[in-house]
């Protein structure tokens, strides 16, 4: 998956690492989400074994029948839990829904914090009791991780290394499988219809399993779309919204899509999983002091990450 453009960094030479290896990895860390705003992890810790249970679950999960899938279609819930039906989400800005359904797991709080309230529970498949426990192992590590590459980053923006451990403890995290499935008949959908259309993350940090097929395509600053081979084992990391909102656009939340296969394969299956690393709600994303200067003003508008999630959830349709 590397290409000079996105960067391979092994994240247990930070866990686990000497102080200048954990120095080095979060200045190359740094340095991408500067660039790119992607980059590559390895040692993650997720064993391919239970990469392979959990891309298993997914596939179960879409196969039940659309009657089975309704029962966990809450609209209420903006698709935030359980199931969404194709159809249901635009990319900002773009007219045709994408060529997808997914489904969504959250956050699980088990030590008492009050945040608890502010969550819906997650739908619990009856027909696939694995499921359940499979992607509440996969988001704990998937959020592990994810609490180091911020610690990482937290070193680079000359910040304390547990800056972001309070607004990510039992934050609003989303686990997303998504399924985009087979094109039957490519001249009845529209023109302008794809898989996942040009989109920047609204989160904080983006955490992608290697997806089961190629398709995912990252603009580069010269305005190319360059394409991200799929490699199960591997995590694709980029930065979201929120991040680049609080550093004032220092860190790059950068564009990309996932654009339909070519024409032999446009009846196959994509199956992907990212890990929507969000905050709590109340986490304050104005723009750091330290990220704005002369050369650099001040962006956007001060507002906190729940205010900016309901903003998103409603530009792309999930939230009426
Ligand atoms: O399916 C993929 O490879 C990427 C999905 C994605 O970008 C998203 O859901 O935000
Ligand atoms: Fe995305």
């Amino acid at each position: 998956m590397s290409t000079p453009y996105i960067p391979t960094l092994d994240l247990g030479s930070y866990i686990n690492g000497t102080s200048q290896e954990r120095k080095n990895f979060s200045d190359e860390l740094g340095r991408a989400f500067n660039d790119s705003g992607f980059v590559t992890i390895t040692n993650h810790g997720l064993s391919q074994e239970l990469i392979d249970q959990l891309y298993e679950q997914i596939k179960a999960a879409f196969s039940l029948s659309p009657a089975q899938k309704a029962q966990y279609e809450k609209p209420e819930l903006a698709g935030q839990r359980g199931y969404t039906s194709p159809g249901k989400e635009t990319a900002k800005g773009a007219k045709t829904a994408d060529l997808k359904e997914f489904w969504q797991i959250g956050q699980t709080v088990t030590d008492g914090d009050p945040v608890k309230a502010q969550y819906p529970d997650n739908e619990v498949l009856a027909e696939l009791p694995e499921f359940n426990s499979i992607t509440t192992e996969i988001y704990k590590k998937l959020e592990d991780n994810g609490k180091h590459l911020l610690s990482a980053i937290a070193t680079y923006l000359e910040l304390p290394v547990d800056y972001f451990d309070q607004h990510v403890h039992n934050g609003n995290s989303i686990l997303r499988g998504i399924h985009y499935f087979p094109i039957e008949n490519p001249d009845a959908i529209a023109p302008d219809a794809v898989r996942a259309g040009a989109h920047e993350d609204i989160n904080l940090i983006t955490l992608l399993i290697g997806a089961s097929a190629d398709g995912l395509e990252v603009l580069t600053r010269s305005n190319e779309w360059l394409p991200i081979k799929a490699h199960h084992s591997d995590i694709v990391v980029n930065v979201g919204d929120m991040l680049q909102r609080l550093t004032n656009n220092k860190l790059r939340s950068t564009t990309h899509r996932v654009v339909n296969p070519p024409r032999e394969l446009m009846k196959t299956s994509r199956f992907s999983v990212p890990f929507f690393l969000h905050p709590r709600s109340d986490m304050d994303l104005t723009s750091l002091d330290s990220c704005i200067d002369e050369a650099h003003p001040k962006v956007y508008t001060d507002m906190t990450a729940g205010e900016y999630l309901d903003e998103r959830l409603r530009e792309i349709g999930l939230k009426k």
